[in-house]
């Protein structure tokens, strides 16, 4: 199918409170999108409407041009925050019948299970309950229900939580691979490092509002470049008046704040030299927590 995800203009009040306002973002096809916001901001409400168990109060969400309806639900993978496996049926019963439900004939349907199960590492698990296996590998079958039907859209809320790294990297090479099938992808995490290491683009929420939104480079870079300086003798403001630097913090190591559109990094290379030997000058963006903390403190 290969169509966006548009989730455009949410608005949803639980009493006096406002859990999203405006929420408006897409996820195209084949891409990675990290939906990431502090407790409570909003995250696994939104992803609720997008599944259609939650009813928004205004907004509304759209696959391609299509206002998702029960059809188009079930083309849907969803990994809902409070799980959702029978404990006491069978990994490999369970995957079946979920992928049953979702529409796939009887054998397309076992195999399918079987096939998720040995992707997902519990392939061994397939004749045990649910219950009987640790909480990382009934996470690894929750991900093989939301995937076992073939979906064309991919909705995981916290996919990442209290998976140990193994199976960390077994989830984000099956996410990627589902994106370059192109499939839109979302998925909500705390783990901004992973966050920062497989989404194409992020969303940042705060409050229920839509704060920051782009690619992970692009949000890095908008609100400035740190450019380190060792060597230059500080006992002058040698950078102060340099067009782009809007702040500097001299020491053995000097720190620049630097507007990459504005600034000539050899020019401020001369100016240094001009202070004395230069032993190292390097360039860092802000990782994407120092990023987070910036814009949900706004
Ligand atoms: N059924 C409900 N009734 C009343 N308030 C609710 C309900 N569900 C969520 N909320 C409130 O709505 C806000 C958004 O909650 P939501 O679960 O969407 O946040 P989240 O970003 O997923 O948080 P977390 O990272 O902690 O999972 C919170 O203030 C929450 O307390």
């Amino acid at each position: 199918m290969n169509a966006p995800l548009i989730v455009d203009g949410l608005h949803k009040r639980y009493g006096d409170l406002i859990a999203l306002r405006d929420m408006t973002f897409h996820v195209a096809p084949g891409e990675i999108f990290g939906f990431v916001g502090s407790n409570g901001a909003g995250k696994s409400t939104t992803m609720r409407i997008i599944l259609g168990v939650l009813a928004p109060d205004a907004g509304r969400v759209l696959i391609g041009e299509d206002v998702i309806d029960l059809d188009l639900r079930r083309r849907i993978g969803y990994m809902p925050e409070e799980r959702g496996l029978y404990p006491k049926m069978k990994v490999g019963e369970q995957l079946t019948f979920l992928a049953r439900l979702h529409g796939m004939e009887t054998a397309e349907a076992a195999e399918s299970a079987r096939r998720w199960a040995d992707r997902l590492g519990v392939g061994s698990r397939f004749d045990d309950d649910v219950a009987d296996l640790s909480l990382g590998n009934q996470q690894r079958v929750q991900l093989a229900a939301a995937l076992v039907h073939d979906p064309d859209v991919l909705v995981l809320d916290e996919p990442f939580s209290g998976l140990d790294p193994v199976a960390v990297d077994v989830m984000s090479d099956v996410l990627k691979e589902k994106a370059a099938e192109g499939i839109p992808v979302i998925f909500s995490s705390h783990q901004l490092d992973l966050v920062q290491r497989i989404c194409d683009r992020v969303g940042i929420i705060a409050r229920g509002e839509m704060r920051a939104l782009g690619t992970v480079e692009d949000l890095r870079t908008r609100s400035g470049l740190t450019l380190e300086v060792s060597g230059p003798r500080t006992d002058t403001a040698w950078a102060d008046h340099l067009p782009g630097v809007r702040d500097v913090e001299y020491g053995e190591t000097t720190r620049l704040l630097i507007d990459p559109q504005l600034a000539d990094d050899q020019q401020i290379l001369a100016a240094a030299l001009e202070h004395g030997p230069v032993h190292r000058f390097a360039t860092s963006a802000p990782s994407l927590t120092e990023l987070f903390r910036e814009v949900v403190s706004a």
